[in-house]
């Protein structure tokens, strides 16, 4: 059965915390999360967190249930079976999992996932009326990256209807794990072209930068941007930064008040 989640938010600033996150860390994360954007006047509905699974209901009774938005790094390709330590998406979404991460570089390296398991990830994710997150880029910096994000949204997304919405992630695979981000310039050209090649969708994409993004990178990004709102992300998604409470509402004000100008 398909669950109805509401529409996508404008703004998404997130962070998938990969492993990085206990459960004894992840029950403060999301209460000081919460009390930061209040204090700087952000909509928490705006802001997500994409733990480890097993952390799913922890973070959803605790974050979630103060408006933010719980996703899941990871879903099964299989449906509900005999599939020993697989996380269908059929229960993510009866977990209230509202978005699920599919094609990050790390699942693609180190897990062997093709562009087909990609997709079936995608497909799966979509048929549950949660939104999948599909994270794009080139694997070499110098590489044409809108020719490699153009083939893999080709590839993994083709046209799968996602009545949830979908989230486009651009993440070069070579600023990842860094100690900087792409270049603003970069990342502006890439978010205009994800926005031309994804507007036939309508408005129910988001479109994301994610690769060492840290306080300030969002900032950078719009300045680069030159006042052409296409060429500003939706949001950013944080990882390391993300990890650390502080860090991760510090990002989160920064991108809310350069938005909040932005959209009208
Ligand atoms: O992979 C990321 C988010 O999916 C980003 O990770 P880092 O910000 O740690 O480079």
């Amino acid at each position: 059965m398909t669950t109805r989640f509401p529409p996508l938010p404008r703004t998404l600033i997130g962070t998938s915390t990969k492993s990085y996150l206990g459960a004894e860390a992840a029950r403060s994360w999301g209460p000081i999360v919460l009390a930061r954007l209040q204090a700087a006047g952000v909509d928490p509905a705006s802001t997500y967190i994409c733990p480890a699974s097993a952390l799913i209901p922890l973070l959803r009774d605790g974050f979630g249930a103060g408006g933010g938005v719980v996703g899941a790094q990871d879903v099964s390709a299989y449906p509900p079976g005999p599939f020993t330590g697989e996380v269908s998406a059929p229960l993510l979404a009866e977990l209230g999992t509202r978005m699920v991460m599919a094609g990050h570089p790390e699942r693609r390296r180190l897990f062997a996932e093709s562009d087909d398991t990609v997709s079936t990830k995608v497909r799966v994710t979509a048929q549950e009326g949660m939104a999948p997150v599909v994270v794009v880029g080139e694997a070499i910096e110098g590489e044409s990256a809108i020719a490699a994000v153009s083939a893999q949204i080709e590839a993994v997304v083709g046209n799968t209807d996602c009545p949830g919405g979908l989230v486009v992630a651009y993440e070069p695979a070579w600023a990842i794990g860094r100690d900087r981000p792409a270049p603003a310039e970069h990342i502006a050209a890439v978010v205009r072209a994800l926005r031309n090649l994804l507007a036939p969708r309508g408005d129910s994409v988001r479109v994301l930068y994610g690769g060492s993004a840290q306080p300030g990178t969002f900032t950078a990004i719009a300045e680069a941007a030159q006042c052409d709102a296409q060429a500003v992300p939706d949001g950013v998604f944080l990882g390391r930064a993300g990890v650390d409470p502080d860090s991760f509402a510090k990002v989160a004000a920064e991108v809310w008040n350069i938005r909040e100008r932005l959209v009208v």
